[in-house]
């Protein structure tokens, strides 16, 4: 659905230009949710702009639906636009118009007949769930409302993408996650493609199928996002997740350690990090391995999450054994799909 092969974007700038993208490659299909997610200035918003050819890429190709919008005419480029709606973090909404007229606005633009344009924002209203506010003006209503309105305007025209451009940053969590539902029910619904800018692990958790990690204009990481955060490989991605689920063991738990290696030198065993995901995160993979492997495993650390309605896990051990029996623990629940992570104990 849309395809960016070796994007770069280079903004002209004092005293030097700014290289903002640096060979972006990206495929997104159908249907799917995709979450852009990177620190401020990584190049989000630059990328972004590049699929609907806001920002016209210094070099490379951005593919639509099929169609090379870097080779169409400005003609032919207005009116592939209407297949990719957008949505943005401070709505961009007409203060003097009301909320039905902000929706028609993009059908007033295609010259569509009022009564075609008074039946299509009706259900768009509705769909949103604002058409009692109607004829309210954007300063009579909450940001969350107006960013329903946003969404509906984005929508007039029946587009086959909609991009979001940070739409949740300045919402408080409550709204956030109606917004994000909202826009996991008209993908489901509609099966509209959705890309979404964010510098919020939480957004791409609530909501995203897989996410792309943007750093100093370039992409580090992508995968789906479960994947992505049981095994991130990445600096950046371990920093982002670690906004919300720490991936970094508390200082009690260090202390803990640290007092488990002076009490007993001479049989220290293993820092064992576990991520589970799925079933696996209700197994009983841990009395399992005590059993076969005959280990001594104290649990040191953990934490249970849901990632849109699936169980993910991560739990830190201290395991002590043989050590041909260690390793043979951690093949064991490596092979079961678990990401296991082992440091000895003094290395901690
Ligand atoms: N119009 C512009 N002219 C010159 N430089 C720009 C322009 N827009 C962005 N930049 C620079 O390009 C880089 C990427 O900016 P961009 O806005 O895409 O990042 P971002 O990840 O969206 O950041 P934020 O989350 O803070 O909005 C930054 O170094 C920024 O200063």
């Amino acid at each position: 659905m849309i395809e960016l092969d070796n994007i770069h974007l280079t903004y002209p700038g004092h005293p030097a230009p700014v290289h903002a993208l640096r060979g972006i490659d990206l495929r997104v299909p159908a249907g799917e949710i995709f979450g852009v997610i990177g620190r401020s200035g990584a190049g989000k918003s630059s990328l972004i702009r590049v699929i609907n050819l806001l920002n016209r890429p210094t070099q490379g190709k951005v593919r639509v639906n099929g169609a090379d919008l870097t080779a169409l005419s400005q003609t032919e480029l207005r009116s592939a636009r209407h297949q990719v709606g957008m949505i943005f973090q401070h709505f961009n909404l007409l203060s003097s118009r009301t909320v039905f007229e902000n929706v028609a606005l993009p059908l007033e633009l295609v010259h569509e007949r009022p009564d075609v344009i008074q039946r299509r924002v009706d259900e768009l209203l509705d769909l949103v769930g604002l058409y009692e506010l109607r004829d309210r003006y954007p300063a009579q209503i909450s940001g969350g409302q107006k960013q329903r309105v946003g969404i509906a305007r984005a929508l007039a025209n029946n587009p086959k993408v909609l991009l979001c451009d940070e739409a949740t940053s300045a919402l408080d969590p409550e709204t956030t996650r109606s917004i994000l539902a909202l826009l996991r029910q008209i993908n489901r619904d509609f099966g509209l493609t959705i890309v979404l800018i964010t510098h919020q692990m939480q957004v791409i958790k609530q909501v995203a199928d897989r996410v792309a990690v943007i750093d100093a204009g370039a992409i580090v990481e992508q995968g789906a996002v479960m994947e992505v955060f049981t095994n991130p490989q990445q600096t950046i991605t371990r920093s982002l997740i670690d906004e919300i689920l720490p991936q970094e063991l508390p200082e009690s738990v260090i202390a803990r350690i640290r007092q488990l290696m002076s009490s007993e030198p001479s049989n220290q065993g293993q820092l064992l990090r576990l991520a589970f995901s799925g079933e696996d995160a209700t197994k009983p993979l841990l009395s399992d391995v005590i059993r076969r492997f005959g280990l001594d495993i104290n649990i040191l650390h953990g934490q249970v999450d849901d990632i849109q309605g699936q169980l993910f896990g991560s739990l830190a051990v201290h395991a002590r054994g043989a050590s041909d029996q260690l390793n043979a623990a951690i093949a064991h629940l490596r092979e079961a799909g678990v990401v296991v992570h082992n440091k000895e104990l003094s290395h901690v």
